[in-house]
């Protein structure tokens, strides 16, 4: 379990302080996923520096089971926007990096590594490099690099953003069924609200005052079998838009 109680960050500089989050109150089970949607600015980012230990100055509590959240402590997996894929090592290479980084003196397991790839759908590229491959193979190769990890916690930072919309929603797909599998608690940011609707078992929207949650919802469509072709898979996501809209354009008033 998750829990975030009372969490605020200060970005000091020497002139003056920005507050990023307030007073954000979270708890998200074990083996869950929660999408995270919030305007430009309003603290996404900070969030998951703090959940990835990037970020130590802050108030209130991150606790993951009982314990402070700590890279050291917990295996954390971080998807950044860009995929994080080091350029001058191939598929096979960059798919370790994860272990590797973990654990230095740790063999990885090749057949573990090659059934990882094959579930992704990138088997037969172990020897190409990033520049050599699509966003959307870069992308399966970022997931097939943090799941092998087998992490406590995985972050995703608009991972599916870069991707058109038909790559995007294949590449949801693959995450769910290996997610399913793995059942890692993850937490995803997102500007997509189909994708926080597709994924997301919690989905928590964040207000552009103040870095504050605006509302949490527990998606009842989560994990149902082709949800986006169901009735209330739109509704829901027509209800997030407008609520989204409204909730956005009253800052300030
Ligand atoms: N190191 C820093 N020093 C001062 N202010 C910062 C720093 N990093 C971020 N901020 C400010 O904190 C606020 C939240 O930033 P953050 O990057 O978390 O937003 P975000 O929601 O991820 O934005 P985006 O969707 O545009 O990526 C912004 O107003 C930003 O300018």
């Amino acid at each position: 379990m998750l829990e975030i109680k009372d969490l605020s960050v200060t970005y000091q500089s020497s002139d003056e302080s920005y507050i990023a989050l307030q007073n954000i109150n979270l708890s998200l089970p074990s083996g869950g996923t929660c999408a995270i949607i919030g305007p430009s600015g309003c603290g996404k980012s900070t969030l998951l520096k703090v959940l990835a230990g990037i970020i130590t100055d802050y108030e209130g509590t991150v606790l993951f089971d009982g314990n402070p959240i700590l890279p050291s402590k917990q295996k954390i997996g971080f998807i950044p926007q860009n995929y994080g894929l080091l350029p001058w090592k191939n598929v096979y290479e960059n798919i370790c990096l994860g272990v590797k980084l973990k654990n230095r003196q740790l063999k990885v397991n090749k057949s573990s590594v090659e059934f990882m790839m094959r579930q992704l759908g990138i088997d037969g590229l172990e020897k190409r490099y990033p520049g050599e491959l699509s966003g959307g193979q870069q992308q399966r190769v970022s997931l097939a690099r943090s799941f092998l990890l087998k992490p406590d916690l995985l972050l995703m930072d608009e991972p599916f953003s870069a991707l058109d919309a038909i790559t995007r929603e294949e590449i949801q797909d693959v995450f769910l069924e290996v997610w399913k599998r793995q059942a890692v608690s993850t937490i995803l940011v997102t500007h997509y609200v189909e994708e926080a609707v597709y994924l997301g078992q919690k989905i928590i929207i964040l207000s552009s005052h103040l870095g504050q949650v605006s509302k949490i919802i527990d998606n009842p469509l989560f994990g149902g079998k082709d949800i986006r072709k169901d009735k209330g898979f739109f509704e829901l996501s027509l209800y997030l838009r407008n609520f989204i809209k409204k909730d956005w354009a009253d800052v300030g008033e």
